[in-house]
């Protein structure tokens, strides 16, 4: 792992094409690294998360206990995107899965122009569980009242967890404003006038909407809710080493704590 210089995303695509060309390693057994790293990062950043109740343990009890946020049900919302970082979220969404989180996968993407690495990780996901769909390219949530349900509902659920986009973006994701908007209104329990971050996010790679090489994000309109047009991680996993766009003054606001995980290349 190398966490002393930083990476352009060509950097990147060309040190995990040479792992991939020279057989050190396939995509495939690149994307589970990346993925078991996030789940790992998941439980170092939030130890409280593996003492979580079973969904169903919280579903009887079901009071909210205000006083100690740390209680929450073992669920989880995950946004997958078109390309490898929504392949990276089909396994961190497997592996909760395998831990016995209850997790949500909203889709953004056409299974049938996947890679093979991503489409391989989206077919063990919708093997077992239901997989939503936002619609693509032009966002219609196919289960709207699942996705606000699942958005809305602000007790029980800790963990968003951002797959649409990692080094990959090449324009802004004007269409995803609403669901930036949902991911950040849906992060707040309020005390009065004290809002109070509840759920945590984690962002695959690079906050989706952060420029991983420019360190750039699109400003939101002023009227809005949102101050970038990006999610707004409270924990970054990126893989091998940082990031370009990680050690921007937007990065700054939108990264939150970036852990690097080590892939092997
Ligand atoms: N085996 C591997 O290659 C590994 C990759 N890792 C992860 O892969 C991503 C990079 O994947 P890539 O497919 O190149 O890019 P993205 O997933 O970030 O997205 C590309 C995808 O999205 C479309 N797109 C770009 N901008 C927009 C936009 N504004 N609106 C809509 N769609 C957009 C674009 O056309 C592509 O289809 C990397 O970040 C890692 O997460 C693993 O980590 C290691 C193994
Ligand atoms: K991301």
């Amino acid at each position: 792992m190398n966490t002393a210089t930083t990476l352009t995303s060509d950097q990147m695509r060309a040190l995990e094409q040479a792992a991939i060309s020279s057989g050190d390693a396939t995509g495939l057994e690149l994307m589970e690294r990346a993925g078991r790293g996030v789940v790992e990062a998941i439980f170092e950043e939030w130890p409280e998360l593996e003492h979580a109740f079973a969904p169903e343990v919280w579903d009887e009890t079901h009071e909210v206990h205000w006083g100690d946020l740390s209680i929450w049900a073992k669920r989880a919302v995950v946004f997958c995107g078109p390309g490898n970082n929504g392949g990276d979220g089909f396994v961190v969404a497997r592996l909760l899965r395998e831990l016995k989180w209850e997790v949500s996968v909203f889709f953004y993407g056409d299974a049938e122009r996947l890679g093979p690495d991503a489409r391989r990780n989206y077919d063990l996901w919708v093997g077992e569980s239901r997989c939503y769909d936002l619609g693509f390219p032009n966002l219609n949530p196919a289960d709207a009242d699942e996705f606000l349900k699942r958005t809305d509902s602000l007790t029980g659920t800790p963990l968003i967890v951002d797959a649409l986009l990692g080094i990959g973006l090449s324009r802004p994701l004007e269409a995803f404003q609403p669901i930036f908007e949902n991911i950040e209104h849906f992060g707040f329990l309020r005390f009065g006038e004290t809002p109070i971050r509840a759920p945590r996010c984690v962002a695959i790679d690079i906050p989706s909407g952060l420029n991983s090489d420019t360190g750039e994000a699109p400003i939101c309109d002023p009227i809005t809710s949102l101050y970038f047009l990006a999610v707004h991680a409270d924990l970054t996993v990126t893989f091998h080493s940082k990031k370009i766009g990680h050690e921007s003054e937007h990065a700054k606001v939108l990264c939150g704590n970036i852990i690097v995980k080590d892939i092997g290349l």
